[in-house]
């Protein structure tokens, strides 16, 4: 951080911390009431289906801790840990078993997939009906034509926020840093829903400061540890940072840090987003949510 990029405003107050973590507690525990409703009517509880292929530790870390917080809002989880040798029929022939099973409402495959399986075959194999990661073509086209849809976890947890802190979002003008199919796009998409204004930038975009300093609402979902400094940032903007990036320390410990430079962005924006504690909780708190609505859906009809 420069000084001048941290005084380029003096005059303004800090930032507010928003408490995604607090926000994504009380969240599991409106799905927690709504899946015990759902287990009074159905006889069973809701059900999510977690495929983890490979042994990535980080991978390791969130596929636990989906299954714990699943257990806490009475969602039976069930796991299917994969060698990182599974080839794509094995793997085509698992997601065909778990769409015809009745107890199943939701499949998530955790992502990035060893290079032998691809992506695209295995995400369009899943019934989008229980598709609770909303990466389904159908998923994605239902949503950019406004029609009820599973929404990706991340970006519809940066909405649920958004709304929480400023009600009715329209006419604001957002702006999107990244332009990913898993968070990006379907975030401009949820963003113009709402009535917005919104840019999406990315790599090949000209003068990046200048369009994200024209944002009430900035969503930053680069990949690039602490890119987002005070110059990105319009006075009293809010700041969702979804970047998670483990950066090592001399100490040959490491930390998680964001896409944003939580400091300098405080000393500039009217409230922003930590890392860790943000939007991560968020996302799985909108895995749960989407997976009673999976399982809600499929006992309706
Ligand atoms: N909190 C959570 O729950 C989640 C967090 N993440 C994290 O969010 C971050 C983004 O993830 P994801 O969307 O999957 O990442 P991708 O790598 O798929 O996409 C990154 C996007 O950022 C753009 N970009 C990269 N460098 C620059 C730059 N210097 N200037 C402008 N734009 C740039 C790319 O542009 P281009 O398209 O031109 O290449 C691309 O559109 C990662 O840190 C990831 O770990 C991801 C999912 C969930
Ligand atoms: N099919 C699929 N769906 C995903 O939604 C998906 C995926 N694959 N692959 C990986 C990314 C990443 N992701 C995160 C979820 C939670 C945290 C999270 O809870 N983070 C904590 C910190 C956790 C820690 O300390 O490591 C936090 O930010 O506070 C982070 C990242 C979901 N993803």
């Amino acid at each position: 951080m420069t000084d001048q990029a941290s005084n380029i405003y003096p005059e303004a107050a800090p930032a507010e911390r928003i408490d995604g973590k607090a926000f994504a507690t009380a969240l599991r525990a409106d799905v927690a009431e709504g899946s015990a409703r759902f287990r009074a009517q159905a006889g069973r509880q809701p059900g999510l289906a977690v495929i983890l292929v490979g042994d990535d530790p980080a991978s390791q870390v969130y596929v636990k801790t989906k299954m714990r917080q699943a257990a806490d809002a009475g969602i039976t989880s069930f796991p299917h840990l994969l060698p990182g040798n599974t080839n794509q029929d094995e793997l085509l022939q698992l997601i065909a078993l778990l769409n015809g099973d009745d107890q199943v409402d939701g499949i998530l495959v955790q992502l990035p997939l060893p290079a032998q399986i691809e992506e695209k075959a295995v995400i369009e194999a899943i019934d989008p009906a229980k598709d609770v990661d909303g990466f389904h073509p159908v998923n994605v086209g239902r949503l950019s034509t406004g029609q009820s849809a599973l929404v990706p976890c991340t970006p519809l947890g940066c909405l649920l926020l958004l709304q929480d802190r400023l009600g009715d979002l329209s006419g604001k003008k957002a702006v999107v840093v990244g332009r990913s199919n898993i968070v990006g796009k379907p975030m401009g998409q949820l963003l113009l829903n709402a009535h917005c204004t919104v840019t999406t930038v990315h790599s090949r975009s000209q003068d990046l400061a200048a369009e994200c300093r024209s944002a009430d609402i900035l969503v930053v979902a680069v990949g690039r540890a602490e890119m987002i400094d005070a110059s990105y940032i319009k006075p009293g903007a809010i700041v969702l940072d979804v970047g998670i990036n483990r950066i090592a320390l001399e100490d040959g410990q490491s930390r998680l840090t964001g896409d944003v430079d939580f400091d300098a962005v405080s000393t500039v924006a009217g409230a922003v987003t930590p890392v860790p504690g943000g939007i991560g909780p968020m996302t799985v708190a909108c895995l749960l949510r989407n997976t009673l609505s999976a399982a809600q859906a499929r006992t309706a009809h």
